[in-house]
């Protein structure tokens, strides 16, 4: 073996045996988080929660509990009234708001509850902006929209704009635009919600192995025992 093929050796070993010794990174800590919504309801008090690279975790507890609001601040659209969010170490509030902005563009994908499309856009467009936002070419976007449409069984629809479209279509696009831009963290508010059981199934199939394969954590909000078990962890919110 020639010093140069050994020195390659000896590097990955190391690398390797690093990787080994490592705690797994944290890409999401939520840290003694606290949010009122009236001056005497305070809907979760000093809660911790954390995600590692890649982790799935499912996020249950009763309806009101403060599930989509937990969402919210761990994606930096609200802010708690204490306690802080760190997204690979780096505080959310201390960052500038250009920043955050950043961030969420390209490293977060959402799926909100209300999906929030937007209405002028159709659903290839639609599922396009965070690539374009991203600084793709248009081509390139083009391409992984309709791939994951196609995915999601919205290969007739490309055209079709958010208010013809059913809840459960609406939905779908709104799954494939939190996936095209290829996120390290995707947050989702029960994003088969508005699906009848088999196209729940096809859903969560593809973001699950969409985000295992990219290595993306998925923080994942659902009231079904089922979908929750497919996932690595469930955190329970509490009153
Ligand atoms: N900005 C706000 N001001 C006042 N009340 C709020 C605010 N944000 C959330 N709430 C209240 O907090 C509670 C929790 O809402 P949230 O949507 O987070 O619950 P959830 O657990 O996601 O519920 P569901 O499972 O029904 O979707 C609700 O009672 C809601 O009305």
């Amino acid at each position: 073996m020639n010093s140069g093929v050994l020195k390659k050796h000896i590097f990955s070993f190391g690398v390797t045996v690093i990787f080994m010794i490592l705690p797994p990174s944290h890409i999401l800590q939520a840290e003694n988080l606290s949010k009122r919504v009236s001056s005497d309801r305070w809907l979760f008090r000093h809660l911790n929660l954390s995600l590692v690279t890649g982790e799935q975790l499912a996020l249950q507890g009763a309806s009101g509990v403060g599930k989509s609001t937990l969402l919210n601040l761990l994606a930096g659209l609200e802010e708690p009234d204490s306690g802080r969010i760190l997204y690979y170490a780096q505080d959310l509030a201390l960052m500038s708001e250009p920043d955050r902005l950043a961030l969420r563009r390209t490293a977060f994908g959402f799926v909100f509850q209300a999906f929030h499309l937007m209405p002028h856009l159709n659903a290839l467009q639609n599922v396009m902006v965070p690539c374009l936002l991203a600084g793709m070419p248009v081509n390139q976007a083009a391409e992984q929209a309709s791939h994951l449409l196609d995915l999601l069984g919205l290969s007739q629809s490309f055209e079709a704009f958010p208010s013809t479209l059913s809840g459960g279509e609406q939905q779908r696009v709104s799954l494939a635009r939190a996936l095209v831009h290829k996120p390290t963290l995707v947050l989702a508010d029960e994003p088969t919600g508005n699906l009848d059981p088999k196209t729940a199934t096809q859903a969560l199939d593809l973001l699950c192995n969409t985000c295992r394969s990219q290595n993306a954590a998925l923080l994942m909000v659902t009231h079904s025992a089922d979908a929750a078990a497919r996932l690595d962890r469930t955190f329970v919110l509490t009153g």
